[in-house]
């Protein structure tokens, strides 16, 4: 008999003997790292990894319901293995549960329930697993994570709903569930095709953009009436990337410091986004002091200036968050930090936004939504009334020529009255058509009232130059001084007389 002490020793010598003889290698991959309160990514990755590529050959299953994912995973079972190939490698995956070595209390809950994974290989693949292998499994893991996480939709204004808000400032977020796509979105089919081949460059773009020395990220800016689908196209963006959204209310931004902790906050993978940037802040700059009225002349094609909505604070005392703490936002230092991002504004006055931020590398591309025309309504009336064809297209496209009228008012007219009184297909573009026929009328009789109020304001102007010429004509020796003088001077002195 040998003393306890001494058959200890001979089994772990043997242990170590084995392990130096055998030809296979071990690789531990523990849930818990050096920090222990997070979960390791690469077990994550792993874990994804497996349960999408390998766990149809485990036979010992575990199906949950994961945190923030919308679909149900299942993965290898604790105590069960599964093989991999790679490379005419095989490879043996081990997933099991760590003993916690010490019975000390545990100040992490659930650390004692810390799982691993131990990959097992021939020892000739060693330079195969940890060159190849395991990046792959890495990028792999994190595609299938990607894929299956539900996507998010961040807001900083309070009362977003949703997550982990609360009273203090900083983004809430729900799910992201908007259902636009690229295939319902109805826009000018080459336009289309443009954005997503740029979406696509972008995404792939990693190492071009590590390359060139630039930070990895785009911005757009997309412009255009109300109702063109702007927002709709925000949305087709996040579909199509399964990005999450960070919807950003310049508004409730109080200082440029504060809209660096939200950028800072924000994660990788991420559109954010500025809506109506022309009416979010005051970010004109040098034009600030400079009180000119805003609307222009003649600009009248896309008016219609949103109301301001119970509640919002008003323009001057908004925010204080300046243009060049957006800019510094977009591309200064801070904007490489995460990388993998897209920034879009919107707007309904392109020409209403300093230069300096809409620029080239700031605003990359410059997206503009139009009216509906007619290659938009085919992909609406696909969409709403399911046909491709149809004896009143003719009219309809003529009629579109010569109107403008909004993706969203076109939508509008081709969807069902209600349940019980569906409409038919015929009844639905007629209704279209007598629509179309009305706005044509609208438009030409405001452009009719217009050029009459030009003919009159015009006639006003004469007869004032008029007046004002026979005053000067006047001698007035007191007022002989101001002469030279600005204009509304010219006007006081009439009035006064
Ligand atoms: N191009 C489009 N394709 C498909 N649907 C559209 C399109 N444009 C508008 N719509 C429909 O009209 C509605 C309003 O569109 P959206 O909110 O995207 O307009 P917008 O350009 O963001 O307007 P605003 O400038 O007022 O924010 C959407 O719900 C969508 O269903
Ligand atoms: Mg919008």
């Amino acid at each position: 008999h040998l003393p306890a002490s001494l058959t200890h020793r001979l089994s772990s010598w043997a242990n170590t003997l084995t392990s130096y003889l055998s030809p296979y290698l071990e690789i531990t991959i523990s849930e818990h790292g050096a920090d222990r309160f997070q979960r390791s990514e690469f077990f994550l990755a792993a874990e994804a990894y497996l349960s999408d590529a390998c766990a149809r050959r485990a036979r010992k299953l575990k199906a949950e319901l994961g945190k923030g994912s919308k679909s149900l995973q299942v993965s290898v079972g604790d105590d069960d293995h599964v093989t991999d190939t790679f490379s005419g490698a095989d490879l043996w995956w081990h997933a099991s549960k760590k003993i916690p070595r010490s019975q000390v209390m545990s100040w992490y809950p659930g650390m004692e329930e810390s799982r691993l994974y131990k990959l097992v290989f021939h020892r000739r693949h060693r330079d195969l697993v940890v060159g190849e292998y395991l990046p792959h499994v890495l990028d792999a893991g994190r595609a299938v994570t990607a894929k299956n996480r539900q996507r998010r939709l961040f807001t900083n204004g309070s009362g977003g709903g949703g997550g982990g808000g609360g009273g203090k400032k900083g983004w809430s977020h729900v799910a992201f569930e908007h259902p636009a796509t690229f295939d319902t979105l109805a826009m000018d089919p080459e336009k289309k095709q443009e954005v997503v081949d740029d979406l696509d460059m972008f995404r792939d773009g990693k190492d071009y953009y590590a390359k060139v020395g630039k930070a990895w990220k785009r911005g757009y800016l997309l412009f255009g009436p109300p109702g063109t689908g702007k927002s709709t196209m925000i949305a087709a963006i996040a579909n199509y990337l399964d990005y999450d959204v960070y919807d950003l209310e310049l508004t409730t931004v109080t200082s440029n410091t504060e809209l660096r902790k939200l950028f800072i906050e924000t994660k990788g993978k991420s559109i954010i986004v500025i809506e109506d940037i022309d009416c979010s802040a005051d970010l004109t700059g040098k034009r600030k002091d400079k009180k000119k009225p805003e609307d222009k002349p003649g600009g009248g094609g896309d008016g219609d200036d949103r109301p301001k909505l119970p509640g919002e604070p008003e323009k001057e005392e908004s925010s204080k968050v300046t243009l060049s703490g957006l800019l510094n936002f977009i591309d200064g230092l801070w904007s490489a930090c995460g990388g993998e991002r897209i920034i879009v504004f919107t707007t309904n006055h392109k020409d209403k936004l300093d230069p300096a931020l809409i620029r080239r590398g700031r605003m990359d591309k410059h997206v503009e939504m139009s009216y509906c025309c007619f290659e938009s309504f085919k992909v609406l009336a696909k969409n709403y009334l399911d046909i491709a064809e149809h004896e009143l297209f003719g009219e309809i496209r003529s009629l579109l020529e010569e109107t403008e009228m909004s993706p969203a008012d076109v939508a509008e007219n081709l969807m069902p009255v209600s349940k019980k009184k569906k409409r038919d297909t015929t009844a639905c573009l007629e209704g279209l058509v007598e629509a179309l026929k009305k706005a044509k009328e609208d438009a030409a009789a405001a452009a009719k009232a217009k050029e009459e109020e030009e003919v009159k304001q015009k006639a006003e102007a004469e007869a004032n130059e008029a007046a004002k010429k026979e005053e000067e004509a006047a001698p007035e020796a007191e007022e002989k001084k101001a002469k030279g003088g600005d204009d509304e001077g010219k006007d006081k002195t009439s009035e006064s007389t």
